[in-house]
This record gives C-alpha cells, sequence and structure tokens, in this order.
C-alpha cells in the first residue's frame, strides 16, 4: 500500500516552492501526493508578482472530496493565507484522524507576504493547536512568538515559545543562521538537534516547504517524528546541494536529486 499525503497549500507557478514542491517531494520519497490548493501566485525566481486566494467553501470541498473517499496517512500546511482560510484549514485537521505538519508559512524568500498580518492570531490560537509538528523558520519564529533567534543558543527559548501554542513537536529551522545549517527539533522533553554543513547556493528556492513535505511523507509510512525529521533534513540537504540556477533569480532545490545520483530509496 502506497501511503497518501495531502498538502494543503499555495500554487508557486515557477515550480520551485508550494504545493509544487510538495507533490514533488512525496513523489521522490515514494508516497501518493493529493492537495488541496488555497492560493494562486503568480511567482518566479525573482519573486511574486501576485496573489489570488480561493473561497474558503473551495478549500473545503477540495479537503473533503480527498479525505471522504481516498483518506490520507499525513498532511501537510503551507501559504494559508488569511484568517478565514487558516480557522477552516485548522478545523479540517482537527476532525481528520492523521499527523498534520505545519509549516506557518509568513512571507517568500524574496520578501512577499503570503500571509495577511490579521491571520496571525488564528494560526497561534487555531492551526498551531492541532499540529503534530510545527515547522517555523526564524522569521516565523519572530512573528509569531516574539522571540528573536540571533544564534543557535537562542533556539531553545524560540522552541519553548512556539511549544506553549500547543503544537505536539516543534521543528526550529536555522537555515537563516551563518554557519552549518542548524534545526532543532523538540516535544518539551526530548530534544533533537540537525546538523547538516551549510551549502554555499543561492538556489534554495522551496527549502521549508520541501522539509515539511518530506516530514509528512515519512509520518505517512509509519515512522516516529524524530525519525521522520532526520530522513526529512537528510533530503532536504541533498535537495539544497544539488539546487539549480533558473530564470535570473533564486533558482529551486532539485527534488529528484537522488534519481540522478541513483541514491533514491
Ligand atoms: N544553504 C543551506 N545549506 C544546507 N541546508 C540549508 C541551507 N539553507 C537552508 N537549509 C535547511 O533547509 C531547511 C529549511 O530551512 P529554512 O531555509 O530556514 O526554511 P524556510 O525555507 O522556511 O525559510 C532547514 O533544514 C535548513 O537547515
Ligand atoms: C506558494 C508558496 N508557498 C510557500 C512559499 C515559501 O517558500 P520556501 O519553501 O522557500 O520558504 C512560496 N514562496 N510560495
Amino acid at each position: 500500500m502506497i501511503p497518501n499525503v495531502l498538502t494543503v497549500a499555495g500554487s508557486d507557478s515557477g515550480g520551485g516552492a508550494g504545493i509544487q514542491a510538495d507533490l514533488k517531494t512525496m513523489l521522490a520519497l515514494g508516497v501518493h501526493g493529493m492537495s488541496v490548493v488555497t492560493a494562486v501566485t503568480a511567482q518566479n525566481s525573482l519573486g511574486v508578482q501576485g496573489a489570488w486566494e480561493l473561497p474558503v467553501e473551495s478549500v473545503r470541498a477540495q479537503y473533503r472530496s480527498v479525505v471522504d473517499d481516498i483518506g490520507v496517512q499525513a498532511v501537510k500546511t503551507g501559504m494559508l493565507a488569511s484568517a478565514e482560510l487558516v480557522e477552516a484549514v485548522a478545523e479540517l485537521i482537527a476532525g481528520t484522524d492523521a499527523p498534520a505538519v505545519v509549516d506557518p508559512v509568513g512571507v517568500s524568500k524574496h520578501g512577499d507576504a503570503l500571509l495577511a498580518a490579521s491571520a496571525l492570531d488564528s494560526v497561534r490560537t487555531k492551526l498551531l493547536p492541532v499540529a503534530t509538528v510545527a515547522t517555523p523558520n526564524l522569521d516565523e519564529v519572530a512573528q509569531i512568538a516574539g522571540v528573536r533567534v540571533e544564534a543557535e543558543r537562542d533556539m531553545r527559548t524560540a522552541a519553548a515559545a512556539v511549544l506553549a501554542y500547543g503544537p505536539r513537536w516543534v521543528l526550529i529551522k536555522g537555515g537563516h543562521l551563518p554557519g552549518d545549517a542548524v534545526d532543532l527539533l523538540t516535544d518539551g522533553s526530548e530534544e533533537h538537534w540537525l546538523r547538516a554543513p551549510r551549502h554555499d547556493n543561492r538556489h534554495t528556492h522551496g527549502t521549508g516547504c520541501t522539509l515539511a513535505s518530506a516530514v509528512a511523507s515519512q509520518l505517512a509510512k509509519g515512522q516516529s517524528v524524530p525519525e521522520a525529521v532526520a530522513a526529512a533534513k537528510d533530503y532536504v540537504t541533498g535537495a539544497v546541494a544539488a539546487g539549480f540556477a533558473l530564470g535570473g533569480g533564486i533558482g529551486p532545490v532539485d527534488h529528484g536529486w537522488r534519481f540522478r545520483t541513483g541514491t533514491e530509496r
């Protein structure tokens, strides 16, 4: 049986992040990927040129179509755009018997807003409490929990501040710090530091989406949260190492790197 994994996220027309990154990651990790589109972005290597939300009833209908007939072994959320969509998705997840990986996407790599400021409170009070794993980057930790991480030693404080909103686990992504690419996974009692060499590659569009989808894929295969995150970190590290130029700006990570190096599993 191939596990089913659902992404609830925005479309990136450039194919490097969002729904497109999620589905490619799921294919690479051997699960069946499905999608609920929350918003459509006109996006490329230079930035986001436009974004349009889908009506909340369309998001609900897509979700119900997938879950009621096909079933899901894990859900991943990405760009949710508005408070209304955040609240609808949180409610749908609460009624689904599957682990949920919540990537609280706030802004794109180019600094374009992908979540309304008015939606932050719904992220804190509705979405984070239904997350099995929340995967904020350092900007999102600052936005959500008001904690500034300037060095690795601040990541523990950041994790505790996010855990206070109710996710079972939090993965603080330290990709924006200088030095090694260090992330911290914790549930408040166990602590796992994930350390990988920083690849000096500017083509990192889609790292966060890719990591969260990889975690969801591994959870769907039955791995524990620490196992799933370790496997996902391996996958995203390889994808960043193989990231390639596209257009005139920041290119995408390579979701297919294992097919090209023959190390797929
Ligand atoms: N240059 C890099 N080399 C290796 N790993 C990286 C690099 N940049 C980010 N990562 C890793 O990619 C994942 C996504 O992190 P990050 O870039 O912080 O998130 P986001 O895409 O949400 O901003 C993390 O595991 C992070 O450590
Ligand atoms: C539709 C959409 N969703 C998410 C991101 C964030 O991308 P990243 O993975 O680089 O943080 C993006 N740029 N576009």
